[in-house]
């Protein structure tokens, strides 16, 4: 088997779905592994060539022999227009968004196929790898870190964020504020059993007096006036749905409302079913924090909701992907995840051809 890691195409992408280390793992159960120089990617050229992949230029993967498989993460540049090769990555192309017949009609005409890796999933649906519990990490730690600024009058976060070499980079920052000698603020996480919600609690845990879960069992019948009760607010829930509201703009203000600082890492604000209705559209690494309205306290009530937080946290966010992904590609293609990969493929296909 031959397998070739892309570059990424987007400049601010530093993450590797597979490590040095996995890179590794793969060319000792026989795999040939080449990858491509990267100016940008968390892990330096040289690990890579240590662990024995052969290097080559970024953008070869173009001229790759057809049998190779090509490993990314994210979309691809808009040329070459024929796409020969397997290829595995998120391609954001199943949910008709924007420009989804153009990048299948690549591979119609190429005879390529997609392993979409948001659809690698065992036969209960649950996903082979995801980035969740990095996503739920930072944002939490992103609204802890703030919360604790500004009650020593600093800007935290909200000056702008670019992506941290580490986790004790960021944990440092909260750990220094925490020092200051204010009160620890009482946080709650909403989907807490799941993901991301998990890497919440973690990263709320280095500097909270008081974390509550609630996760589906908690909202079926929602006390908000508990819920509003904390200070911090991280909803990490995965919607599939009408039904959870967990804040709307008549709910901010109210005399027991206590929160003032949210982070929804769901960060779904263009959906129908979106719990937080309270903000329109996701904040950026630029400005991170938004004010929403005003709590009890006559306090500003901000949020963040950034909609590529394991970004912020390259190093991490890759280490566990890629843990997670190598059992499925050293199965490649044989298991069940791919299967379901590929089958969905095809059907895409198939609706592509009768759209005409
Ligand atoms: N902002 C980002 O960069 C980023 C990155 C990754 C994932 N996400 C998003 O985060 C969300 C969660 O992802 P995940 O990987 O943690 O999913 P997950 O499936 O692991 O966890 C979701 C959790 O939500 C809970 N839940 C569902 N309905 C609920 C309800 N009504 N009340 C309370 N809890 C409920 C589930 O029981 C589960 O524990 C998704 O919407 C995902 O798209 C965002």
């Amino acid at each position: 088997m031959k397998i070739h890691l892309r570059d990424e195409d987007r400049p601010t992408e530093r993450r590797a779905p597979v490590t040095p280390q996995h890179a590794r793992t793969l060319i000792e159960a026989g795999w040939d592994v080449d990858v491509e120089t990267s100016a940008k990617r968390i892990f330096p050229d040289s690990d890579y060539n240590a662990a024995g992949c052969h290097m080559k230029p970024a953008g070869s993967w173009i001229d790759a022999p057809g049998d190779t498989v090509i490993l990314g993460l994210k979309e691809l540049p808009s040329l070459p227009e024929t796409l020969p090769h397997r290829m595995i990555h998120f391609a954001h192309i199943y949910k008709d968004q924007h420009g989804w017949r153009e990048e299948l009609r690549r591979f119609a005409r190429g005879g390529g196929r997609l392993y979409d890796l948001e659809f690698l999933v065992d036969s209960e649906g649950r996903r082979k790898a995801a980035f969740g519990y990095w996503a739920g990490w930072v944002g939490a730690a992103l609204a802890l870190w703030r919360h604790l600024a500004r009650d020593l009058g600093a800007a935290g976060p909200s000056k702008g964020l670019s992506s941290f070499e580490n986790r004790d980079a960021l944990r440092s920052e909260i750990e220094t504020l925490a020092q200051g000698g204010k009160r620890l603020p009482r946080a709650i996480v909403i989907g807490a059993k799941g993901r991301s919600g998990q890497g919440a609690v973690d990263a709320l845990s280095i500097a909270c007096g008081e974390i509550t879960e609630w996760d589906k069992e908690e909202t079926a019948d929602l006390d908000r006036r508990a819920l509003t009760n904390h200070d911090v607010l991280v909803n990490c829930v995965l919607v599939s749905g009408p039904g959870l509201l967990l804040l709307t703009p008549e709910n901010l203000g109210g005399p027991d409302q206590k929160i003032r600082t949210i982070s929804d890492v769901s960060c779904d604000p263009l959906s129908d079913y979106n719990p937080l209705p309270i903000y329109r559209e996701p904040t950026s690494w630029k400005r991170p924090f938004i004010t929403v309205g005003m709590n009890g306290d006559g306090e500003e009530i901000e949020l963040t909701a950034v909609d590529n937080l394991p970004s912020l946290l390259p190093k991490e966010a890759s280490e566990d992907f890629s843990r997670q992904l190598l059992p499925s590609l050293l199965s490649f293609d044989h298991g069940e995840e791919w299967r379901a990969a590929l089958d969905l493929f095809e059907s895409k296909i198939r609706k592509l051809e009768m759209a005409g």
